[in-house]
């Protein structure tokens, strides 16, 4: 018998879970949405400057079903999944934004772009970095580039990333949090002499929330 719901794939049934957590998303376009997070372990892009260092190593997390996600993000009330990490592209995400639709939740994901995006995104924010280079169909995908600035070179870096993406992908300069008082100005004076670009600031740490 048919049903209507989205049919499963057999890889991807869990996954490893550093964190999750019903908060504000603080960066990029949905800026002050609330979003429920739920952040995979694992990254293999080693960015120096990276927030989540304790999400590398995906070992010693629970490692948890899809179907068992949606449903704790369901019930907290968000309208909006956002699934980072980690590098979340690491894994097949086609069962948890399946199981995720299901239930009627806008699924959002925080991408280094390094690995094939897998699953059905509503959202993609596209985060390259020189630590590891990206995939072309990150490019592609991208419904927001989102640039971390850690020193004045990084403004021709960011240019070059958005001659790729397409015409109406948004796009973000993100200072460097333990940079972020140096490099402001830098920021601003840039945006305002090329306002196709606009300011992400990582506002939940601003808050003091997760
Ligand atoms: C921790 S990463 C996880 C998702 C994915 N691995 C990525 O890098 O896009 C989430 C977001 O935080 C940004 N980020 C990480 N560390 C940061 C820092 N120290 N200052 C500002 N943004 C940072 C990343 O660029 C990315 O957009
Ligand atoms: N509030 C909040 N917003 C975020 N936006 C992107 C985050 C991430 O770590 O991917 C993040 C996060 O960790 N917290
Ligand atoms: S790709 Fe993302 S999670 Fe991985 S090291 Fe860089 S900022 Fe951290
Ligand atoms: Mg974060």
């Amino acid at each position: 018998m048919q049903t209507s719901s989205i049919s499963k794939p057999k890889t991807g049934l869990q996954l490893p879970v550093m964190e999750q957590f019903y908060t504000i998303q603080g960066e990029g376009s949905f800026t002050g949405c609330a979003a429920y997070f739920i952040r995979l372990a694992g990254c293999d892009v080693g960015c120096v400057w990276c927030d989540v260092k304790e999400s590398w190593n995906a070992e010693g997390y629970p490692v948890l079903e899809t179907t068992d996600l949606a449903e704790v993000a369901k019930e907290s009330g968000t309208e909006i999944v956002v699934v980072t990490g980690g590098e979340p592209a690491m894994y097949d995400l086609n069962s948890l934004t399946s199981d995720l639709q299901n239930k009627g939740l806008r699924t959002h994901i925080e991408t280094s772009g390094t690995h094939p995006i897998r699953g059905n995104w509503h959202w993609v924010c596209f985060s390259p970095k020189k630590f590891k280079k990206p995939l072309p169909e990150a490019y592609e995908k991208a419904d927001e580039l989102k640039v971390v600035i850690f020193n004045k070179h990084d403004f021709k870096w960011a240019e070059t990333h958005a001659e790729l993406v397409r015409k109406d992908c948004l796009l973000y300069l993100q200072p460097e949090w333990s940079k972020a008082e140096e490099m402001m100005p830098l920021i601003t004076a840039y945006v305002k002499e090329n306002p196709r670009w606009k300011i992400s600031l990582q506002t939940h740490k601003y808050l003091g929330i997760p």
